[in-house]
């Protein structure tokens, strides 16, 4: 169901926006809350979860955290920028999520990827996404390192309630997705993003962050009250119809990854979604979840058939995230010269 409502830009077009499932995972009605998510899997792969346990006051520390760590000057932000293993701070247009309609630059935000933390020597660094984080000082962030390790552990509980019901919606066995080889040693990053004020202007391809569906198993998204995201439940409609997906209080808005569409054999689905931004700074916190690297993503048995063959071949996890990553973000040479802070200059549109 969608309501209608005037665009942020003052421009006059109208806009949908979407009328989400709500999923409270407090309920004691497993079956109902099933059949909820259930519903909003198959038809957009967006839904609101609350009552998930984690306090307004962490969160708003979150933030509070976050707007400081963007709030440095920029000559100490690239002094954490992003590593190889992807972790750290990416500057302004380093991700360029739509590629065919970010033609002059890349998304307008800033963002700060923060992993599960690896220590180098242990031998699980020598996977492609594990590894130390980058982390700030303390005595330029203080408590900083300490909020965001305690949020990225109780996202990452609060994931794995979430997907108990996928398993069940999926008729699979509960812990299906939990298991040692899924879960239990999952990629998970927190990403902390900021947007500027700057306009989007689709016309001209100046967006928050272009349109794509996220790469992963599901995604749990912390915003401000500030508007911006937006989903496309038909990405072949001509011309596309984008309907906003509005902030609720206490609430996370989680979305299903490609992976768990490819899993599902495209029967629960990953939604194109993208941010406009109307002329007001936003900030957004993002946790994507994906299975353990060496997890084999093959059509899960629940959604095969003789009629519904898998459409995909199976494929690692590791192989996957690497590919998508190499489409979406800016080499590290990039920044290998002192034309480091020209990475903030304005393409001419
Ligand atoms: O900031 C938002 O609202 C969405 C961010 C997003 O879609 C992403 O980082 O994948
Ligand atoms: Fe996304």
């Amino acid at each position: 169901m969608t309501m209608e409502r005037e665009s942020i830009n003052g421009v006059p077009e109208v806009t949908a926006v979407s009328t989400l499932n709500v999923i409270d995972l407090s309920g004691s009605d497993t079956h109902r809350s099933v059949s909820s998510l259930k519903q909003a899997c198959l038809d957009c792969g967006f839904f609101y979860v609350i009552n998930h346990g984690i306090s307004d006051e962490l969160m708003k520390e979150v933030f509070d955290q976050s707007r400081k760590a963007f709030a440095l000057p920029l000559s100490e932000k690239m002094k954490l920028l992003k590593n190889e293993k992807h972790r750290g701070y990416t500057p302004l247009f380093d991700e360029r999520l739509d590629p065919v309609n970010q033609l002059n630059a890349g998304d307008y935000k800033e963002g700060y990827y923060i992993g599960i933390e690896v220590p180098e020597d242990d031998p699980r660094a020598q996977e492609p996404y594990y590894g130390p984080n980058v982390w700030p000082d303390e005595d330029v962030l203080p408590g900083w390192r300490q909020c965001m390790e305690k949020y990225h552990q109780l996202a990452l509980d609060v994931a794995k309630a979430v997907s108990r019901l996928i398993a069940l919606a999926l008729d699979l066995e509960i812990e299906y997705f939990n298991k040692q080889e899924i879960l239990g040693e999952p990629i998970a990053i927190l990403r902390l993003l900021h947007y500027e004020g700057r306009v989007s202007d689709p016309s001209k391809g100046i967006y928050g962050a272009g349109a794509h569906s996220d790469f992963g198993f599901i995604t749990l998204l912390a915003t401000d009250d500030v508007s911006g995201l937006q989903i496309c439940k038909d990405k072949d409609a001509v011309p596309q119809k984008w309907e906003y997906v509005e902030p609720v209080k206490g609430a996370f808005v989680v979305n299903l990854g490609d992976m768990l569409e490819r899993w599902s054999n495209c029967i629960f689905r990953s939604t194109l979604h993208r941010v406009i931004i109307g002329g007001q700074e936003r900030y957004s916190i993002a946790y994507f979840v994906l299975p353990n690297h060496n997890c084999l993503v093959e059509c899960l048995p629940t959604c095969r058939s003789e009629e519904n063959p898998p459409k995909f071949p199976p494929i690692r996890c590791r192989t996957y995230l690497g590919q998508r990553y190499e489409e979406t973000h800016a080499n590290l040479s990039k920044y290998q010269t002192h034309a480091d802070l020209s990475t903030q200059e304005r393409p001419k549109t």
